[in-house]
C-alpha cells in the first residue's frame, strides 16, 4: 500500500509538471498575434510540408497578415501582405532592422560583413559605406555598368562556342554573374575554366545555403547533420553532426584565406588617389584610421557580396531563360522590341531601359511569378513594436513571406499565370509596382539591387540581340511551377539551343 501511495505521488507530481510545462509552452505574451503553434518541441516544423512559403500563405488566409508561427521552441512573426510588411519594414524601420544571433555560426564570422549584422552603429556604418560606393561613388574608373557589359562580351562569346548544339546555361550564367561581382568588389574576372575561381565561389555558395532558413528544412544539398544543428546548436559538438560543422568550418577558413590574399595584393598596390574596386574604397577608410573598418571587417563584407550576389542575379536570369523556351511569343515581342530600340548591332546600356516597356514588365513578372527569396532573410525587433494592433516583444524573429505578397490573390489576377502584360498599360507603357518586392523594403533591402537589376536588363537583352533561344527537342522543359532548390527558388535543370541571329 505504502509504495502504492508514493507511486501515485510521483504520477501527480508528473502530472502537475507536465500541465506546467505544456501551459509554460502554450503560453504567449499578452496581444501577441494568433497564430499555429503545432506540438512542444518541434513547434510546426513537422507540418510545413515542402513548400514552406505556401504553408505559411494558407495560414495567414486563417489567422491574418501578421501571424505568430512556433518554429522549433521558439515564435517567429510572419508579415504575409504588402500593408503590414510596409507598416512595420519602411514605416518603423529601425524597430524592426536587427537580425538574430545564429547560434551555431561562429562568432568570428557572424559579427563581420553586413548580411547578419545586427542592427546598431557598426551595421550603420557598413550600410551605409556598402550604400554609397556600390552606387558607384569611389568604385574605380569602370562604372558598374561598363564592367557588366564587357562581361556580356565573354559571355555571348561562350554561348557562341556551343555552335547551335544543346547545353544547360546554367553553369555560365553564374559564372558571368559571379565576374561582376568580382569585379566591382575586387577588380578581377576569371576565365569560365579557372579552377581557383571555381572553388573559391561554389564553396561560397554552399555556406550561404546552409544556413538559410528554407535550406534547412529542404535543400537537397543540405546535409542533415547541418539542418539538425541549426535548430539545436548543442548537436555540433555530437558525432555524427560533428563532421558537418567541422566542413562547414573548413569551408569558411578557405574562403577567409582566399579573400585575405586578395586583400594583401590590394594592399601592396594601393593608390588611395586611384580607388579602383570596393577593396580599396574600404582599405581606404582602414587607413584613415576609422575604428569601424578593420581587416576582418573587410573579409565578411567581401564574401557577403559574393555569397549575396552570384546565386540571386544569376538564378533570376535562368528563371526568365526558362520563361522565354515556355513562352515563345514573350520572347519574340522582347526581340521586337530590341531591334527596334537598339537594333542588332547597337549597344544595350541601362539608359534603354525606360524606352523599352515590354522588356521592363517582362522582368518585373519574372521577379513576381518566380519569387527568388520567398521568405527573404529573418529579421528581428530591437525594440517592442506595435503592428496592426498587436505587440510584437523585443528580440523576436520576423519573417517577410514575399511570395504571399507576389501570389495574393485579392490583388492579382491568376497570380499563378505568367503574362508580362499584366504590368503594361492602355498606352503601351510599363507600370512599376511596389508590390514586386523581390529585394525585400526598408532598411535592410537588398544592398545589390541596383547592380542587379541592371546586370539582369544588361544580359537579357544583350543575349536575346544576338541569339534565339529554343528549347531542346529531345527533352522536355522542367515545369516552372516548382523550383528545384528551395532555399532559393532555383528551376529544376534544363537545356536549350541559343540559335545565332
Ligand atoms: C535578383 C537578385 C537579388 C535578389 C532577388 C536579392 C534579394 C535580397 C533579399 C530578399 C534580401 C534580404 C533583405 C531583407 O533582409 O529585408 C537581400 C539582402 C542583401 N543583398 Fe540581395 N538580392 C539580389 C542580388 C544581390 C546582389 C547582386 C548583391 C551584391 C551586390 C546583393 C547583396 C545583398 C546584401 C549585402 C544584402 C544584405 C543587406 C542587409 O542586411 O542590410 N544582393 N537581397
Amino acid at each position: 500500500m505504502e509504495i502504492d501511495a508514493s507511486l501515485c505521488n510521483y504520477l501527480v507530481a508528473a502530472f502537475i509538471l507536465l500541465c506546467f510545462s505544456f501551459y509554460h509552452w502554450y503560453q504567449r505574451p499578452k496581444r501577441f498575434p494568433p497564430g499555429p503553434r503545432g506540438i512542444p518541441v518541434l513547434g510546426v516544423l513537422p507540418f510545413l510540408g515542402r513548400w514552406i512559403e505556401r504553408k505559411l500563405y494558407q495560414w495567414s488566409r486563417e489567422y491574418g497578415p501578421v501571424m505568430a508561427v512556433r518554429l522549433g521552441r521558439k515564435d517567429m512573426i510572419v508579415l504575409s501582405d504588402y500593408d503590414v510588411i510596409n507598416q512595420a519594414f519602411v514605416k518603423q524601420g529601425q524597430k524592426f532592422s536587427g537580425r538574430r544571433h545564429l547560434s551555431f555560426y561562429p562568432p568570428s564570422h557572424e559579427k563581420y560583413g553586413l548580411v547578419f549584422l545586427d542592427y546598431g552603429p557598426l551595421f550603420k556604418s557598413q550600410r551605409k559605406f556598402g550604400v554609397a560606393t556600390l552606387s558607384g561613388l569611389g568604385v574605380g574608373n569602370s562604372s558598374m555598368e561598363t564592367r557588366v557589359k564587357e562581361e556580356t562580351f565573354y559571355l555571348n562569346e561562350a554561348i557562341r562556342s556551343k555552335h547551335g548544339k544543346t547545353f544547360d546555361i546554367s553553369k555560365l550564367l553564374s559564372k558571368a554573374i559571379a565576374n561582376n561581382i568580382c569585379s566591382v568588389t575586387f577588380g578581377m574576372r576569371y576565365d569560365y575554366d579557372d579552377t581557383k575561381f571555381l572553388e573559391i565561389i561554389d564553396t561560397v555558395l554552399n555556406d550561404l545555403w546552409s544556413i538559410s532558413l528554407y535550406s534547412r528544412f529542404h535543400d537537397p544539398q543540405v546535409n542533415t547533420a547541418f539542418r539538425s544543428f541549426s535548430f539545436e546548436p548543442k548537436f555540433r559538438f555530437i558525432p555524427p553532426f560533428r563532421a558537418g560543422y567541422q566542413k562547414f568550418m573548413s569551408d569558411l577558413e578557405f574562403v577567409k584565406a582566399s579573400l585575405g590574399q586578395i586583400i594583401d595584393e590590394h594592399d601592396a598596390t594601393f593608390d588611395g588617389k586611384n580607388l579602383r574596386d570596393f577593396v580599396d574604397a574600404f582599405l581606404k577608410q582602414i587607413k584613415a584610421g576609422k575604428k569601424e573598418f578593420t581587416r576582418k571587417q573587410l573579409v565578411g563584407y567581401m564574401r557577403d557580396l559574393l555569397v549575396a550576389g552570384t546565386d540571386t542575379s544569376s538564378s533570376t536570369l535562368l528563371w526568365a531563360a526558362l520563361c522565354l523556351l515556355h513562352f515563345p511569343d514573350a520572347q519574340q515581342k522582347l526581340y521586337d522590341e530590341i531591334k527596334d530600340i537598339i537594333g542588332s548591332e547597337g549597344s544595350v546600356s541601362a539608359s534603354h531601359t525606360t524606352m523599352m516597356p515590354y522588356t521592363n514588365a517582362f522582368i518585373q513578372e519574372v521577379f513576381r511569378f518566380r519569387t527568388l527569396a520567398p521568405l527573404g532573410i529573418i529579421h528581428k525587433t530591437n525594440e517592442d513594436a506595435e503592428l496592426s494592433g498587436y505587440v510584437i516583444p523585443r528580440n523576436t524573429a520576423v519573417i517577410i513571406n514575399i511570395w504571399a505578397v507576389h501570389n495574393d490573390p485579392d490583388y492579382w489576377k491568376d497570380p499563378g499565370t505568367f503574362r508580362p502584360e499584366r504590368f503594361i498599360d492602355e498606352n503601351g507603357d510599363f507600370v512599376k509596382s511596389n508590390r514586386v518586392i523581390p529585394f525585400s523594403v526598408g532598411m535592410r533591402r537588398c544592398l545589390g539591387e541596383q547592380l542587379a537589376r541592371m546586370e539582369i536588363f544588361i544580359f537579357l537583352v544583350s543575349l536575346l540581340q544576338k541569339f534565339e533561344f529554343l528549347p531542346d527537342e529531345d527533352e522536355s522543359l522542367p515545369p516552372l511551377d516548382y523550383p528545384s532548390r528551395a532555399s532559393a527558388f532555383v528551376p529544376h535543370p534544363f537545356k536549350m539551343i541559343a540559335r545565332e541571329r
